[in-house]
């Protein structure tokens, strides 16, 4: 493409990473910063998101930020992503727009997205071009993707190394998982360091180069911004666009509503959801993923985040209809979840999204 037709279009960033590595918070970053025009695709795999609101908040333009939630846009919400691309060009031609950022779920796989962007004959490649896959790294959880198989060595080749977890029987859910990080690692052009603060001495480069030796990797606090586009795509050779089957089979994620009035115990309540993230259980299934709003006695509205073996809860200011926690993990159990929740809550038991 030619610097002229360039200059007339709108670049499109996709910001990917694993489930809570940290991609919300860069971007937040990255529009506080009020430096130009972003409007954002904020895609959230629950029915009941809150990056939504999150980056609603740290975004000036109140109509900037479109929500694609209840699944992931490379599967199911496939139209609703060309339909948000279109409004997107539409305000484009009234207001020009100097970004758009797609911020996918946790678990995305990029093929399809790419193919959509990278199509020129799609009427919407006369208005957007992809400028860049940005995939944000959590050096704190990374080696519970990396050793579960062998070096990914070239990744796309070696099936991401989820042959030795194959043969050692994991789940499919644990399998997509690997796959779909692994995925998200070769697609990127940058690659976002993030949790470095808390993981110091984790040294993931060497391992990340040998999936993708042509991406830029570079080191990012959670406030910094999110670095400009290289400017030269290319996807390393022999990586399909198409995912590997179904790519979410065996992932679960569940919602679980808390009626008004019941109130949550704060510390009991980290601490369960700690042990969920970090302890694999036959009786509740295995979590990778917690977020939400809760009602905390004594504090009222909180925003609950858990990743890794790390949870906060920090005050929440806007409303919601019901308080409401979103797991994402593999053979997890409702009832199970339900009932676990229900013993770091004051009263009531929680109820069906
Ligand atoms: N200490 C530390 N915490 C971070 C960093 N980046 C993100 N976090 C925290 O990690 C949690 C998840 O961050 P998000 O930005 O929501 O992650 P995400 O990738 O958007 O998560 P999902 O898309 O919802 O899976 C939040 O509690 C963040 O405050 C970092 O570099 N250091």
């Amino acid at each position: 493409m030619d610097a002229s037709s360039r200059a007339r279009k709108v670049p499109v960033t996709l910001l990917t990473g694993f489930l809570g590595a940290g991609k919300t918070a860069r971007l937040n970053a990255t529009l506080k910063e009020g430096k130009s025009r972003i409007a954002v695709i904020e895609n959230e795999i629950g029915a009941l998101g809150v990056d939504g609101a999150l980056v609603a908040n740290s975004h000036a333009e109140a109509d900037g930020v479109i929500e694609l939630a209840n699944g992931c846009l490379c599967c199911s919400a496939e139209v609703d992503l060309i339909a948000a691309f279109e409004a997107l060009v539409r305000r484009h031609h009234l207001r020009p727009l100097d970004r758009i950022v797609v911020e996918t779920t946790g678990l995305a796989d990029l093929g399809p997205v790419i193919s959509i962007l990278e199509d020129s004959t799609d009427p919407l490649s006369e208005d957007l071009y992809l400028d860049g896959v940005v995939t944000v790294v959590d050096v704190c959880s990374f080696q519970r993707w990396a050793s579960g198989g062998e070096a990914p060595v070239p990744a796309w080749a070696s099936g991401f190394g989820t042959a030795q977890a194959e043969a050692q029987g994991a789940a499919p859910g644990r399998l997509a998982a690997l796959r779909s990080f692994w995925r998200q690692v070769a697609f990127a052009d940058q690659i976002l360091l993030s949790k470095e603060d808390l993981a110091p001495e984790a040294d993931v480069v060497a391992q990340l180069r040998a999936a993708n030796p042509l991406a830029e990797i570079l080191s990012a606090a959670a406030a910094a911004p999110l670095p400009p586009p290289r400017n030269a795509r290319r996807l390393p050779e022999g990586l399909e666009l198409r995912p590997p089957g179904a790519h979410l089979d065996g992932v679960t994620c569940i919602t679980l509503q808390m009626p008004i009035g019941s109130l949550a115990l704060e510390e009991r309540l980290a601490r369960l959801c700690r042990q969920l993230l970090t302890e694999v259980s036959d009786l509740s299934g295995e979590v990778w993923r917690i977020k939400g709003i809760v009602s905390i006695q004594g504090r009222g509205l909180c925003l609950l985040q858990g990743a890794g073996d790390q949870v906060s809860i920090e005050p929440w200011s806007d409303s919601v209809k019901a308080p409401f926690l979103v797991f994402i993990g593999t053979e997890l159990k409702r009832e199970a979840l339900e009932a676990l929740l229900a013993t770091a809550c004051s009263h009531a038991m929680p109820v069906e999204a």
